[in-house]
């Protein structure tokens, strides 16, 4: 496999409107829908195999949040074997644990709960109002306390911009220690090559990633 695979022709969209009715972000989450179990299994064993080259920038035991995916997202299972693998400790994100702020809503910043699983499948879950499934445990870590977060994303751009499903999650998280400058948490996308964009519009919060990995190879931002 190639490190630096061009996907072919990505496209340009604009993203201005950051909501979910937005239909460049449907086209996306269609498209991942539209893949069979099978084929999803598939790319996913293709794009871990680009997770050697990660781990050469990484010390030992570093501490890495991956996400479990839905929405038929790329599958993170083989991310969590490698962690295994390597003796890496591995986290899930949790929206919710930090209450709702004065509009009832969420609290947008994520926090980070232990896997002591092998599977993602055997992890306790509850699922979220917002569909995807969630660990609930005492013990959180905050961002900063992640040597690496593996992002879930809708669309990235050639430049690492990227676009999620539209709660602004990760932007809320990732934000303060992105302006700060700090190193930590490397940010790395997890996605299907078909969701490799030329251009997405940049929203002053947005966080760049720092890496990206599909299946057909990782690139550096
Ligand atoms: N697997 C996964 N977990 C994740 C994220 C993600 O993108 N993927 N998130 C990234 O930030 C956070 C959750 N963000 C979300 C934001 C909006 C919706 C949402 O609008 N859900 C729709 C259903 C969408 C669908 O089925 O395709 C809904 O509630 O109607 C879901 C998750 C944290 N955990
Ligand atoms: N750092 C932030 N501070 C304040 N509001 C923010 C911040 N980040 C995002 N938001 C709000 O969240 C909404 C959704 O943002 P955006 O569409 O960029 O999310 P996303 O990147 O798609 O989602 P996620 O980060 O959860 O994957 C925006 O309309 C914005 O109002």
């Amino acid at each position: 496999m190639h490190s630096k695979t061009m996907p072919t022709e990505p496209k340009t969209f604009n993203s201005q409107e950051p909501t979910l009715s937005n239909p460049p972000r449907r086209h996306f989450t269609r498209q991942r829908r539209q893949l069979s179990d099978g084929e999803r299994r598939q790319l996913a064993q293709s794009a871990s195999l680009h997770l050697t080259k990660l781990q050469q920038r990484l010390p030992t035991h570093v501490r890495i949040g991956l996400y479990y995916d839905g929405f038929g997202e790329l599958p993170t299972q083989l991310i969590l074997d490698w962690c295994q693998r390597l003796g890496y400790f591995p986290y899930l994100p949790v929206v919710g644990s930090l209450g709702r702020t004065s509009n009832g809503n969420d609290d947008k910043r994520l926090r980070f709960v232990p896997v002591y699983h092998s599977k993602l499948v055997n992890v306790p879950t509850r699922i979220h109002h917002l569909g995807m499934k969630q660990n609930h445990s005492r013990a959180l870590l905050c961002a900063s306390e992640l040597d690496v977060i593996i992002c879930p994303l809708v669309a990235v751009d050639l430049n690492g911009n990227r676009m999620g499903m539209g709660g602004g999650f990760y932007d809320t998280t990732l934000g303060k220690s992105y302006r700060s400058g700090a190193k930590k948490p490397l940010k790395i996308g997890w996605c299907y090559d078909f969701q490799i964009v030329e251009q997405l519009a940049h929203q002053p919060w947005d966080v760049p990633l720092d890496g990206l990995i599909t299946p057909s190879g990782i690139r550096w931002f």
